[in-house]
């Protein structure tokens, strides 16, 4: 069985390298969502392939991108400088921030965040199946699985600025998951 959990940001970018000169030279914006697939081979003691309640991690990581200005790695210093000078909450990233780079990107992320999240509900094999990325009403990219095969990066290489880091409940979550810790959910307790 398949679930589905939606979340949104407002993001800013330029897509360096694309088609389209309006999009390839012109900071713009979007309202994004973020449709998250995961799918287990049973159900738990709720039947729930996974309760959402257990996708706070990736809420707090999608979250991160919100009125941010995701600067792709590969973009002139001179532009780098001038994007940290304007902005407090910059997402500098690994990944041209197309559609398909963003869906790519968050499918290597949740993926992890999923692997790491405490689960004592009697849950199944839970696994992400993939990440679809809507930047706007008509246009969406979707990564599966298979598409880890283009993933060249590591966590080490996605870079979240102080501004936003300081907006997390948990300061310390992006360093416990480089480290591969446990994280434990709180609402499992209640
Ligand atoms: N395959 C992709 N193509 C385009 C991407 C992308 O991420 N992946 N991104 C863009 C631009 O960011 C652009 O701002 C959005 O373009 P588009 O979908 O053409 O949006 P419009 O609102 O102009 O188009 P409508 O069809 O009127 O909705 C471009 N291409």
């Amino acid at each position: 069985m398949i679930i589905r959990k939606k979340f949104r940001f407002e993001g800013a970018h330029i897509v360096r390298n694309c088609s389209s000169k309006l999009c390839r030279e012109n900071i713009h914006g979007h309202s994004y969502e973020v449709e998250v697939f995961i799918k287990s081979n049973k159900l738990d003691k709720g039947f729930m392939v996974l309760d959402f309640i257990l996708l706070s991690k990736v809420g707090e990581f999608i979250n991160s991108f919100d009125h941010a200005y995701s600067l792709w790695q590969g973009e002139k210093p001179e532009i780098k400088d001038a994007v940290y000078q304007i902005n407090q909450r910059v997402a500098e990233i690994p990944v041209s921030p197309s559609a398909e780079g963003y869906a790519l990107m968050f499918l290597y992320v949740i993926d992890k965040i999923i692997r790491n999240t405490e689960r004592k509900n009697g849950e199944g094999d839970i696994q992400l199946q993939s990440v679809r990325v809507h930047e706007t009403q008509t246009g969406y990219a979707e990564a599966f699985t298979e598409d880890f095969a283009l993933v060249d990066f590591t966590l080490d290489d996605i870079k979240l600025s102080e501004g936003i880091r300081t907006e997390w409940d948990d300061m310390d979550w992006w360093e416990e998951l480089k480290q591969q810790k446990i994280f434990k959910n709180t609402h499992l307790e209640n």
